[in-house]
């Protein structure tokens, strides 16, 4: 069997071993040449999979480590019979902890708290159901829009429109569709983005065209009240600067970018490829991963709870060295086509990132208010457990 792969799949080779020849490339590289004696394709987000890429390649089986399926052309693959995989969740923690980072850091800009505001979320699956409880747990009030999940049961939802009028905080975790009743590119179009609360803060680790990136700059410009944290940009792998510039935060889609994430995502596509072949997974993640986890935090009483709280959230994951890595690739950039490898590159070269959950708290000696809101919200495992 030959599988070409993304060259940014940690762990392929050891759970793919004895499998046969495995061929691996840059994802933005792999077209219909590199699989033309393939029998499978394992790709990440940047490689466009249509049904015509794989004509007259005996491809059967296609996997994407990641939770985004849109670079897939589904329909086309599935009339083609092409057996389709993703990892549902597999990076949801690691969103979510983004997202938590983003408020930290727009809080301090905007010297108002994070805990007073009311947090919208928008697209309420694997990571808006996750931030939810993990903001519900921290006392933070939430509320939902998901208008297909509101086809099956609409309690608690509320429309796109009702939530940005009623919240100080919109946070997107929507899939990319350009088709049916509720397709999210442009959700946040340009009459969307100025109807938002005066000193409102936008967050997007969704995808790029999920919010009308010309629209926001020009409202940007108007408008230097709204807080903006950009993970996703419509023109990927290239940033606009002027938006970045006047974006709080701006990283290189690197919000789900904990290696949990990534491993998970192998984990998930290598269990797929065995009930595909109809052979026995006998590997598991737990087996191949590294064991270490964040550490062992002891939070001493006595400063305030919410700057304790602010500090473990800090301790595992900092948005600010991802922003910083990217406005320095942006300014240092001499063409687009430099701005565009640098933004591969920070992804290709990220930093070692592990969850939240893998830091452990000794409660028996830490701040206990503090301490219960972190284990109540998945933050960290209880040291004495
Ligand atoms: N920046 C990053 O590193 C990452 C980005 N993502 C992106 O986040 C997206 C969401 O991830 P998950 O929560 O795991 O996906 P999911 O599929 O579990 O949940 C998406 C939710 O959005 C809802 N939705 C669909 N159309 C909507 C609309 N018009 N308005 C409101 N809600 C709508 C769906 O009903 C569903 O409940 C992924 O599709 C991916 O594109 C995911 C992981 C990492
Ligand atoms: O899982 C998703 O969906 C994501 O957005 C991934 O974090 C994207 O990572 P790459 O596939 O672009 O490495």
């Amino acid at each position: 069997m030959h599988i070409v792969a993304d060259e940014n799949i940690p762990l392929l080779d050891e759970f793919l071993a004895g499998f046969g020849r495995l061929t691996r490339l840059p994802g933005r590289l792999i077209d219909h040449t590199s699989v033309k004696d393939a029998d499978v394709l394992l790709v990440r987000s940047v490689t466009k999979v249509s049904a015509a890429m794989l004509v007259g390649t005996p491809v059967r089986f296609v996997g994407t480590c990641t939770i985004g399926t849109d670079h897939l052309d589904l329909p086309g693959l599935a009339a083609a019979g092409v057996e389709v995989a993703s990892a549902p969740g597999c990076n949801a923690r690691g969103v979510v902890e983004y997202v938590l980072s983003c408020l930290l850091t727009l809080s301090e800009r905007s010297a108002s708290a994070w805990q007073d505001k009311t947090v919208g979320i928008v697209g309420v699956g694997e990571v808006g159901s996750r931030l939810a409880c993990t903001l519900q747990a921290l006392g933070i009030k939430t509320l939902l829009c998901d208008p297909p999940r509101a086809e099956q049961d609409a309690d608690g939802m509320i429309t796109l429109d009702e939530l940005i009028s009623r919240c100080d905080v919109i946070s997107c975790h929507v899939p990319l569709t350009s088709d049916g009743p509720h397709a999210t590119h442009h959700l946040l179009n340009e009459q969307r983005l100025a109807a938002l609360r005066p000193g409102a803060w936008l967050i997007n680790s969704s995808r790029g065209p999920v919010i009308d990136n010309t629209a926001l700059n020009t409202v940007l410009a108007q408008r230097p009240d709204l807080l903006v944290a950009l993970d996703v940009w419509e023109t990927e792998p290239l940033v606009d600067p002027q938006l970045a510039a006047r974006c709080v935060l701006a990283t290189p889609h690197i919000a789900g970018y904990s290696l949990d994430g990534k491993l998970r995502g192998t984990a998930q596509i290598y269990q797929a490829l065995c009930r595909f072949l109809d052979i026995p997974a006998t590997l598991a993640l737990e087996q191949l991963a590294p064991r270490t986890g964040a550490g062992t935090w002891i939070m001493e009483p006595g400063p305030p709870a919410d700057w304790l709280l602010s500090k473990a959230l800090r301790q595992v994951y900092d948005v600010r060295d991802d922003d910083a890595r990217l406005r320095a690739m942006v300014a240092a950039a001499e063409s687009e086509q430099a701005s565009r490898e640098g933004f591969d590159r920070l992804r290709k070269d990220y930093p070692l990132r592990r969850e939240c959950n893998l830091l452990r708290i000794s409660t028996a000696t830490s701040e206990p208010q503090v301490a219960r809101r972190l284990l109540a919200a998945g933050f960290v495992s209880d040291d004495e457990s």
